[in-house]
């Protein structure tokens, strides 16, 4: 299976969807659900309240991408154009040193329990702490399908939060949810032992729900984007710099991350997870020095003088629950990207919004986005000038490293192509 489908841009969406089934040996029925939006107006008014219709959302499939070794197609659903093209250009460039490599922690999302008017915040931490086996049994006999899955808790925390009325008592379940993205499930066990929680405390409980600040639920991506195919040395700086930017300025780093999410957005939506508890959990995760917000990703040079891009980010998503099951689309999308746990969702939704970070810094370090736009016309200019197939890529390469998408260049470039190559 490729994930290599040249001039794939200049098809049909139904010749799309045939390449795609020819491609990854999913049929094509279940791909042609996608052509009318993949849901019914009957099946929405089981999903949500007061259904009245359907809002259709593009879905795309970014090419290129390599994971682990293995090629895969990614769908995205979004608005936004230039999204899917980005991440099949960046995944593309990936390529040339061997594509994303992935990794995850387990799946443990964190339920919390708050407990108000203790009157010793610090006796009632230990005395949670103590009842910790206690209080671990009682949670796990919530999800007896979950523990059979392997799942369950896996330990228990208590925090002493200092807040403007006074301290509470916060105690924290961390959960393996195994397949599940897992709030149901977490919020069922908080709230199985509340009551208990508040008798140990000495106390009154309030909130019992999970928290999107999924920092034990992380997913990694990391890729050796080569010099020479993005642009040269100056280039790689440039993107350096651009990262650097945004790892020490709010203002930059709120884009940056956006643009991240542009990727990770996309495939959440497509496969019917929740985008909102990715996205709190993505931005409460991208906290720095100092508690100021940040950069998600990092991105430097390595020995070869190639460019290294790290992207580590909460990843709670699921293959079984909320949409994921009940959206057709949803599951074609699943079905398309060939994973069997979602902690392989997880690290390919991630390697997907580190190729989007790069292929905007890229852009962007090219004389703004709109220039990123503009080598789609470097492209026709090296047409026009009469550069080969083989010689589009170098031609377009070199006009957009010199800054000059002009037809003039385009023949001096095709011209000293010609005579290095005799
Ligand atoms: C737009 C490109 C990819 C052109 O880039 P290019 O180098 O001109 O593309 P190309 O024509 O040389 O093609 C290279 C590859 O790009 C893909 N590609 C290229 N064109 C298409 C297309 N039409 N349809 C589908 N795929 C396309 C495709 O994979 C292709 O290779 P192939 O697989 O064919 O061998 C590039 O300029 C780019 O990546 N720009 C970044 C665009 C972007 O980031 N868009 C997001 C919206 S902007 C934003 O919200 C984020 C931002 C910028 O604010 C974040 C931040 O500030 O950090
Ligand atoms: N703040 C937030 O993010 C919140 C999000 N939500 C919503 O909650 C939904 C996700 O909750 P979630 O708990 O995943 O949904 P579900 O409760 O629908 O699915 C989880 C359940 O599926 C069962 N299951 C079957 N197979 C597996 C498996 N391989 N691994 C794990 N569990 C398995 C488990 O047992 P069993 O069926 O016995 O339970 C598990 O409890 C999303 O739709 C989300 O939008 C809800 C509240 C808050």
């Amino acid at each position: 299976m490729t994930s290599r489908i040249p001039g794939f841009r200049d098809e049909s969406p139904a010749d799309r969807r045939a390449l795609v089934a020819k491609s990854t040996g999913v049929p094509l029925e279940c791909l042609d659900v996608l052509a009318s939006g993949g849901l019914t107006v009957e099946q929405a008014d089981h999903m949500i309240e007061n259904v009245v219709g359907l809002l259709g959302v593009p879905m795309g499939v970014a090419t290129n991408f390599r994971v682990n070794g293995a090629d895969v197609l990614v769908p995205m659903a979004t608005e936004e154009p230039s999204v899917v093209a980005a991440a099949s250009n960046a995944a593309r460039i990936a390529r040339e040193r061997g594509g994303f490599h992935t990794s995850s922690s387990e799946p443990i999302m964190q339920a919390q329990v708050q407990v108000l008017d203790v009157a010793d915040p610090d006796g009632a931490r230990l005395r949670l702490l103590e009842a910790g086996e206690e209080l671990i049994r009682l949670a796990n006999d919530q999800d007896p399908m979950l523990v059979s899955f392997g799942g369950g808790v896996r330990d228990l925390k208590v925090r002493v939060v200092d807040a403007s009325p006074g301290r509470y008592v916060v105690v924290h379940l961390m959960v393996d949810v195994r397949d599940a993205m897992g709030a149901n499930a977490v919020n069922t066990m908080a709230e199985a032992l509340a009551d208990r929680i508040g008798e140990i405390a000495g106390g009154r409980v309030l909130l019992r729900i999970l928290t999107n600040k999924a920092d034990m639920r992380l997913a990694r991506a990391r890729a050796v984007f080569e010099a020479d195919a993005l642009g040269g040395a100056e280039l790689v700086g440039n993107i350096v710099h651009a990262a650097a930017l945004a790892e020490a300025d709010p203002y930059r780093a709120a884009t940056h991350n956006k643009g991240i999410m542009n990727g990770i957005t996309a495939v959440v939506l497509a496969t019917g997870n929740d985008t909102r508890a990715v996205e709190a959990g993505a931005h409460s995760h991208a906290v720095g020095a100092g508690g100021r917000y940040t950069a998600l990703s990092h991105f430097e040079v390595n020995a070869d003088g190639d460019l290294v891009g790290t992207l580590e980010v909460p990843m709670p998503v699921g293959l079984v629950g909320g949409a994921t099951k009940v959206h057709p689309a949803a599951g074609t999308a699943v079905r398309l990207l060939g994973v069997a746990t979602a902690s392989e969702l997880a690290e390919i939704i991630t390697a997907v919004g580190l190729a989007q970070n790069l292929a905007a810094l890229r852009a962007l370090a090219t004389e703004g986005i709109q220039r990123g736009h503009m080598s789609l016309h470097a492209r026709n200019i090296a047409v026009a000038a009469g550069a080969t197939a083989a010689e589009i890529p170098k031609v377009v390469r070199r006009l957009i490293a010199d800054r000059a998408v002009r037809a003039d260049r385009a023949e001096q470039v095709l011209a000293e192509l010609r005579s290095q190559n005799g």
